[in-house]
């Protein structure tokens, strides 16, 4: 068996073949990927933009919500033979691996891609399921909105971020992206369309998020915006103390008078830098402008990771800069956090950027296309991507935790609130809870490190600590455990009442299970 650890970031490999397929994936990610992106996103921004300035989606949307109905009663009709998804292709999708079910389960076509309006007087937008993050904060941005969380990687989708969740840096104040969305408009197994909200039909509103797919096809939803300025003014707070750290996020999180957006990275179990940001207008005297979002830009963690070198350099300490507004949003989508170092080595190296950084990243829905098998299982032995949620409280627990079975750095930490709302996600007590986002994704460091074993004992931490996680990526819990994370007693009575949702729909395990997802 062979051993070849290549450079510092590269996976573990165990044979010649996966050691090529891995170490000269970048030679088909630049020759073929970053040109295909390319003619992908200059043809679905130039639709967008047409779509929106001729103002003709709304009529579309009848008619397209129309056909989704259509394809429900003919699925009826045919005696309700297999069970029911979307059509979106499984490579399309933001989540880690393939769903094997689209393959047996019958696919309706859900294609809706379109922002549909923008009610300045009422602060909300309306819009289709397939509409991305990237393409709803180019709309938003020059009518000088935002929508209240906006998840970061630009191919995130609207229904994606309903049916799983969604969470970003100003969630400690507005909650996860279910909290912002007002309104859903779904088409239920029996081919009716209904609308639900806080005040109508309450039980399927509450229900829907984390609902994965398995209540009905949603075909709009009305989401919340802010009035949006033109940078923000991040400050970069550096620690080389944990609990200094950990107490200084908590302490941000739970302030009366929050900045909007508060993050932190860590680089070692013990370093990392905290950053709160806010919106402004113009750009101050205390801090300089940098425009992480040019072409030559250097990726957003390494150039925070400098920050708290010159720290512990006794450089200097608190920094201030000023990053414009959609190049705060997407700061980590350039460098998919920093996944993409393992695919592209030399893809932050200053002659790379220059010349192709304009191109980056490559398409995540080509890449999973072009996954080879080899990779996938390389990633399943010897690659970590979770986000776990859990109380903010146990926030230096949970890090030595990870630290003990994983050792994957850097590591995302994101706060947000989960509100005292019926449905999957259930909280103590008081009428909201602070959580924190635990994001791992890299190559494990830590001895004796197995990938089920050592997840299983996260997933189990996680659970006795009041905590869940994000489905977006594997799971190992077993069916009475997910059942034990995830509260399922309003999902499970609604599916009782739902005409024929059980035989349209298998339950939420059913589609985020490792049996069905290669
Ligand atoms: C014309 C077109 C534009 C697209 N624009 C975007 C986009 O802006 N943003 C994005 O994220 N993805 C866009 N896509 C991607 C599309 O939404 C996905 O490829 C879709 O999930 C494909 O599903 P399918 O293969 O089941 O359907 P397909 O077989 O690709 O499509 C089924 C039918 O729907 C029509 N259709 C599909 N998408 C659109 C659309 N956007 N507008 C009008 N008709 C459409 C097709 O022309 C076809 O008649 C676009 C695709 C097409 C064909
Ligand atoms: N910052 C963040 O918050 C991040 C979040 N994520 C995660 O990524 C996922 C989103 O990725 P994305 O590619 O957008 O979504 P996906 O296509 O992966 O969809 C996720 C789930 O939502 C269901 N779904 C999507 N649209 C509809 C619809 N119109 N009607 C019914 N069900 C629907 C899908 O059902 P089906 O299987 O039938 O297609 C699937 O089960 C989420 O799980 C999210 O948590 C990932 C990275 C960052
Ligand atoms: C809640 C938050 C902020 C989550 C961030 C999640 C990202 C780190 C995830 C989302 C999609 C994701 C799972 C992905 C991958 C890495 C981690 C990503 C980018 C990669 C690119 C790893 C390499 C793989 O071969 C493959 C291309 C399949 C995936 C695609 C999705």
């Amino acid at each position: 068996m062979y051993k070849l650890s290549v450079t510092m970031t590269t996976l573990q490999t165990e044979s010649v073949a996966e050691y090529i397929l891995v170490e000269y994936r970048w030679v088909v990610v630049i020759l073929a990927l970053l040109p295909m992106s390319l003619l992908w996103k200059i043809w679905s921004t130039f639709r967008n933009y047409v779509v929106f300035k001729l103002n003709s989606a709304p009529k579309m949307h009848d008619r397209k919500v129309k056909q989704v109905q259509k394809q429900i009663k003919d699925w009826l009709s045919g005696g309700r033979k297999t069970k029911l998804c979307t059509a979106r292709p499984t490579w399309q999708t933001m989540s880690f691996r393939q769903s094997l079910y689209k393959k047996s389960f019958t696919n309706i076509k859900v294609n809706l891609v379109d922002v549909l309006e923008v009610d300045v007087d009422n602060m909300t937008v309306r819009c289709e399921p397939l509409v991305t993050m990237g393409q709803l904060s180019r709309t938003l941005e020059p009518l000088g909105l935002a929508l209240a969380v906006v998840p970061e990687l630009d191919q995130l989708t609207v229904g994606g971020l309903v049916m799983g969740t969604g969470v970003e840096t100003s969630s400690h104040v507005h909650g996860l992206f279910q909290h912002i969305c007002l309104r859903y408009e779904l088409v239920l197994a029996d081919g009716s369309v209904v609308t639900c909200s806080k005040d109508e039909n309450p039980d399927l509103y509450y229900a829907v998020p984390w609902s994965y797919g398995t209540l009905g096809f949603l075909t709009s939803v009305v989401i919340k915006v802010v009035p949006a300025k033109k940078y923000i003014r991040l400050e970069y707070h550096p620690y080389t103390k944990l609990s200094d750290l950990a107490d200084r996020f908590r302490k941000e999180s739970l302030d009366d008078k929050p900045h909007q957006f508060i993050e932190a990275l860590l680089y070692t179990k013990d370093s990392g830098v905290v950053m709160l940001g806010d919106m402004v207008d113009e750009i101050g005297t205390d801090g300089k402008l940098n425009e992480i979002g040019k072409w030559y830009s250097e990726w957003f963690f390494v150039q925070v990771q400098r920050h708290l070198k010159k720290h512990q350099e006794n450089v200097r300490k608190t920094v201030v800069e000023y990053i414009p507004l959609r190049d705060y949003y997407h700061r980590h989508t350039k460098s998919l956090f920093w996944e993409l170092q393992d695919i592209v080595p030399f893809g932050n190296n200053v002659l790379f950027r220059y010349l192709f950084g304009w191109l980056m990243p490559p398409e995540v829905s080509l890449l999973k296309l072009t996954q080879p098998q080899a990779v996938a299982d390389l990633y399943e032995r010897a690659h970590v991507i979770q986000d776990m949620l859990v109380p903010v409280q146990h926030l230096d627990k949970a890090i030595l935790k990870f630290h003990e079975e994983f050792e994957v750095y850097p590591i995302w930490l994101c706060p947000f609130k989960v509100f005292n709302n019926p449905g999957q996600l259930k909280i103590k007590s008081g009428d909201w809870q602070m959580f924190v986002d635990i994001g791992v994704y890299g190559v494990p460091k830590a001895k004796g490190f197995e990938t089920v074993p050592s997840t299983r004992r996260i997933e189990s931490f996680v659970s006795s600590h009041d905590g869940f996680q994000m489905l977006y990526a594997d799971t190992y819990t077993t069916r009475e455990e997910f059942r034990a994370m995830f509260d399922h007693t309003l999902y499970d009575s609604l599916r009782d009442q739902l005409p024929y949702c059980k035989d349209a729909f298998p339950e939420i395990y059913g589609k985020i299970n490792r049996n069905v997802r290669k």
